[in-house]
């Protein structure tokens, strides 16, 4: 099998996996995977499309410049650009971006403080963090409508220890070395942000 073959199902298995948890509403999320990296070159998901189908027309792949490297009619993601910059900012061979109620929920109660931070979780540990006081935290960014300035402050956010940064009331963009690990880091974020509102919700009623 090609190598792009290969990550083309790579990529359309975790999407398929993303779907079944009802991670794309309305067409909202966008997926990538690398193929290679000199040249940098990746599959990133077709515009617009609804996520939650798989098709022969999923993906495109894209370049340096996020152009399409075949002619196609196909077009690809709007937010292509921060794909990009994880790529070139980090090792990550793959890259999620959902929209969950959850993650737009913190996104917002957290936008003041710039970023939010996990700790005394044991789900921490996805992150390849083991110590007793180990924490993760995860950037927060105004959601800016011009994509290239949105991808550039995602990017200035991109640092060691960073496995994700939140969009404010949009979503969250997640990487990892391969579809496997992206993966593992999207739930990890998600299950502490579900657990978060939880508790936070549950102990404001037990102590009111
Ligand atoms: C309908 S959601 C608005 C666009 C967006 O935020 C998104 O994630 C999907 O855009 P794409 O171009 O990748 O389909
Ligand atoms: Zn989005």
């Amino acid at each position: 099998m090609s190598v792009i073959k290969e990550r083309w199902e790579q990529l359309a298995d975790v999407k398929d996996e993303l779907a079944a948890r009802d991670w794309f509403p309305g067409t909202s999320g966008n997926l990538s995977i690398k193929v290679s990296s000199e040249p940098l070159r990746f599959l990133v998901t077709a515009s617009g499309k609804d996520k939650r189908k798989r098709t022969a027309e999923d993906f495109l792949l894209v370049d340096e410049y996020c152009s399409a490297v075949e002619e196609t009619s196909l077009r690809p993601s709007a937010e292509t650009l921060i794909h990009r910059e994880v790529y070139q900012k980090t090792n990550a061979g793959c890259c999620l971006h959902v929209h969950t109620i959850d993650n737009n929920v913190i996104s917002e109660l957290y936008a003041g403080e710039g970023k939010i931070t996990f700790k005394s979780q044991e789900l921490i540990k996805a992150f390849g963090i083991w110590e007793e006081d180990g924490e993760i935290s995860i950037p927060i960014v105004e959601n800016y409508a011009d994509i290239p300035a949105l991808s550039r402050e995602i990017a200035n956010h991109i640092e060691a220890g960073i496995y994700g940064v939140l969009i404010r009331n949009h979503g969250i963009t997640v990487w990892g070395k391969d579809a496997f690990e992206a993966k593992k880091h999207l739930e990890a974020f998600e299950f502490l942000f579900s657990y978060h509102l939880k508790i936070k919700s549950l102990t404001n009623l037990v102590h009111s």
